[in-house]
């Protein structure tokens, strides 16, 4: 049996139409919803994300002001930038793209983000209202995830969910959101990590019903280690050098999507699962903060 591919890009399209809509209607009232983004340095992927960011922004009509700084940066500099944007009326949410240099420390940058423009959802203030189910931006990874299972009918009420990896911005959030008293949510969720015994990563896989890799690594997830019929969430993006490609390189995810989609009933391909869905929920969360200020 032949997986059914859970299409980002599709999933992206419609909710972009829906949120033009909306950016629309702010706009007859007066509001342009405006996004401040920080890119610092000149890491190649993160460019192309920024920009990609900057363009969904300009198709759907939300003003996005760019602030692209070199690497030697001090700390202090970039704060001040922070703290330009978190001042500005015009500006509902501000982006900080990372990783940020490894002289700059993150968590300072991250935690000087207004709560109120922390469309990325990682500001410490953020972070407890979605682990306490209270209304917040949720980090914008997780939150595509969860949109997918929603669109292709993924029922997640009792369902064992394994959660590959631990990091901040996807595996710890998204477990979370699982085990939320909430639809989608109300799952029972395990979360494996490098520390994880190979043998117990095998048990848990083995009996779940949504994998959700974020591992960092290519072939974390294998045919071998699923049951006939699992849901699998692919948030990986590998670079494997490709020299029949234009850029010299293609993606692939953190989870054998060959061997996979023989055994899967539903399954994100990368590129065009998640990527994309992460780049919609900065959009919606932009849109949202913008719709906050009408009730302000
Ligand atoms: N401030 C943030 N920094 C980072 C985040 C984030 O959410 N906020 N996430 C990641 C990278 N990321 C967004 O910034 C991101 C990754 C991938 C994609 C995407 O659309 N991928 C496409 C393929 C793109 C390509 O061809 O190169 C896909 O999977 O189809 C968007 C955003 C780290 N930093």
């Amino acid at each position: 049996m032949a997986a059914e591919l859970m299409d980002g890009k599709l999933l992206a399209q419609e909710m972009k139409e829906e949120l033009k809509a909306q950016v629309e209607e702010l706009k007859s009232k007066g509001i342009t919803p405006g996004l401040g983004v920080i890119l610092v340095g000149d890491n190649p992927a993160s460019k192309s994300y920024v920009t990609s960011k900057e363009k969904a922004c300009e198709r759907i009509g939300i003003f996005s002001d760019d602030t692209r700084l070199p690497d030697t940066i001090t700390e202090e500099e970039l704060l001040s930038h922070v703290d330009r944007m978190n001042r500005d009326d015009k500006i509902h949410g501000i982006l900080v793209q990372l990783p940020l240099p490894k002289h700059i420390d993150e968590d300072k940058i991250i935690n000087a983000i207004s709560p109120d423009k922390d469309v990325d959802g990682f500001h410490p203030v953020s972070v407890g209202r979605m682990v306490l189910g209270q209304e917040t931006f949720l980090p914008c990874t997780p939150h595509g995830c969860l949109k997918l299972l929603e669109r292709y009918d993924v029922e997640t009420e009792g369902a064992e969910v394994v959660v590959i990896g631990r990091s901040n911005i996807v595996g710890k959030p998204v477990a979370n959101l699982l085990m939320r008293k909430d639809k989608p949510g109300n799952s029972t969720v395990t979360v494996c990590h490098t520390r994880t015994k190979k043998e117990d990563l095998l048990t848990h896989t083995k009996k779940a019903d949504i994998i959700i890799v974020a591992s960092g690594f290519p072939n974390t997830l294998t045919a071998d280690m699923v049951k006939d019929g699992v849901v699998v969430i692919d948030v990986g993006i590998n670079r494997v050098e490709d020299a029949s490609r234009e850029r010299g390189y293609r993606l692939i995810g953190d989870a054998d999507f060959d061997s996979l989609k023989e055994k899967c009933s539903k399954i994100t391909p990368v590129p065009g699962g998640v990527g994309p869905m992460t780049i919609t929920m900065l959009l919606f969360n932009t849109v949202q903060s913008a719709r906050n200020r009408l009730s302000k």
